[in-house]
C-alpha cells in the first residue's frame, strides 16, 4: 500500500530499504523506513554509530541507490532516475560533511564557485553569486584565502556557502559539527538556522548528539538498526520518549531524576516521601505547593532544574514531602492533577 504524499512533505520515504551486499554477506543499512520531511523544517536524524543515518540521508540525493521502496524528493521519484538525471537533481540538494571536503588547492571563492562552474554559469554570474554567498556566511573578506588558512568553523561556513551555490531547496548536513568545538558548533548551528529561516531551505541534519537536535531541529527521527524507532517533534521526543533507544538518548541530556549516588545522598538526607514532578508551561505546581502547608505537609526541593525546549519551559523538580501520610497522599494527588508525578524509589 502506498500512502498519499502529504502536501507539505518535500521528502517522502515509503517502505524504503537499502541492502549492501558484501563479501561477508548482506547488510541491511536501512530497513523498511517510512518517513516524511516537511518543506521548510529542520529535520534531524539521530542514532548510534551504524544505525544507518548516513545511508538514509545519502539515498535522498542518490549517492546511494534504494534497494526497494519508493523515495520521492520534491515531487520526483528518485528511485527511477538515471545517473544523469540524478546529477541534475543534486543541484537542488546541497550537502555538507563532517570533514568539510573542500579543495585545498582552490581559494575560498574558487571552492564556492566550483559547482556553478560545473553547472555552466558564466564567470560574471558566478562572481556575483559567490560574493553574495560569502557575504551571507560572513566570509567575504576571506574570498582569496585557502582552506588551510581557515579555522574549522570557517571551513564549514565555506562548505555551507558551496552547498547553497545553486540555490537548493534542501540541505543535507551529515555530522556537520562533529569535528568542531562546542562554541564553533553553536556558530554553525546558528548559520544553519539562518539558512532555514531566511532562505526557506529544508535542512536535514544527521547527528549522534541529542544536544544538536535540541539546539536546532523542529522534528526528529531516531534510527536504530536501520529502522525508525520513533519520530516526533523535538518537544514530544524529549518530554515523552516512546522507545527504549529514545529514553536512552534523552537520559543523556536531561538529568531530570536523581539516580545512583545522587539518589543515595538525597535518600539519606531526606527521610520524607520523594516524588519527581514535571514542570512545563501552565503546570501550576507552585499553586499546589503553596497550599500544602495548610494541609500539614511541608516540602523541600531536593533536585532538578527547568530549562527551555522549543521556546517552552520544560524540566522537573524532585520534592521531599513530609507530614501525616494521608495528608501527603492528598498533596501528591493534587500534584498529579496538574502535572506528571513519579515516585522516586
Ligand atoms: N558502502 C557500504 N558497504 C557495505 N556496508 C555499508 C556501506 N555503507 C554502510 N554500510 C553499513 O551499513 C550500516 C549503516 O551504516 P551508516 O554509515 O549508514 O550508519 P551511521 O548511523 O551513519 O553510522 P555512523 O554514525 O558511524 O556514521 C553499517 O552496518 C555499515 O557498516
Amino acid at each position: 500500500m502506498t500512502a498519499r504524499a502529504d502536501r507539505s512533505s518535500i521528502i517522502e520515504f515509503r517502505d524504503v530499504s537499502k541492502v549492501f551486499t558484501g563479501r561477508s554477506g548482506d547488510v541491511t543499512a536501512v530497513d523498511h523506513v517510512d518517513l516524511s520531511v516537511n518543506a521548510g523544517e529542520i529535520f534531524a536524524v539521530i542514532g548510534y554509530s551504524g544505525a544507518g543515518k548516513s545511508t538514509l540521508v545519502r539515498l535522498i540525493n542518490g549517492l546511494e541507490r534504494v534497494t526497494s521502496g519508493e523515495l520521492v524528493v520534491d515531487g520526483q521519484d528518485v528511485v527511477q532516475m538515471s545517473e544523469s538525471q540524478l546529477e541534475r537533481k543534486r543541484r537542488d540538494i546541497g550537502m555538507i560533511f563532517q570533514q568539510f571536503n573542500l579543495f585545498g588547492s582552490r581559494t575560498i571563492a574558487g571552492n564556492v564557485a566550483f559547482p556553478l562552474k560545473v553547472a555552466g554559469w558564466s564567470k560574471e554570474r558566478r562572481d556575483a553569486r559567490v560574493a553574495e554567498l560569502l557575504d551571507f556566511v560572513g566570509l567575504l573578506d576571506r574570498a582569496h584565502s585557502y582552506p588551510d588558512q581557515l579555522s574549522g568553523g570557517q571551513k564549514q561556513r565555506v562548505g555551507i556557502a558551496r552547498a547553497l551555490a545553486a540555490g537548493p531547496k534542501i540541505l543535507l548536513a551529515d555530522e556537520s559539527t562533529s569535528a568542531l568545538d562546542p562554541e564553533t558548533t553553536q556558530d554553525v548551528l546558528r548559520l544553519l538556522r539562518k539558512v532555514n529561516r531566511e532562505l526557506g531551505v529544508t535542512v536535514v541534519v544527521i547527528t549522534h548528539e541529542l544536544e544538536i537536535v535540541r539546539a536546532i531541529a523542529d522534528r526528529v527521527a531516531i534510527l536504530e538498526s536501520g529502522h525508525v524507532a520513533e519520530i516526533g517533534t523535538v518537544f514530544e521526543v524529549f518530554t515523552n520518549p516512546q522507545s527504549e533507544v529514545g529514553r536512552k538518548f534523552v537520559s543523556t541530556v536531561i538529568h531530570d531524576k536523581p539516580i545512583g549516588d545522587d539518589l543515595a545522598r538525597i535518600r539519606q538526607a531526606h527521610p520524607g516521601r520523594i516524588v519527581t514532578a514535571t514542570v512545563h508551561d501552565g503546570s501550576r505546581l507552585g499553586t499546589v505547593l503553596a497550599g500544602a502547608g495548610a494541609q500539614g505537609v511541608s516540602f523541600e526541593i531536593v533536585y532538578g532544574g527547568i530549562g527551555t525546549l522549543q521556546a517552552r519551559s520544560f524540566g522537573s523538580l524532585t520534592l521531599e514531602l513530609s507530614g501525616p501520610e494521608a495528608a501527603v497522599d492528598q498533596v501528591v494527588a493534587q500534584l498529579r492533577g496538574v502535572t506528571e508525578v513519579e515516585e522516586v524509589a
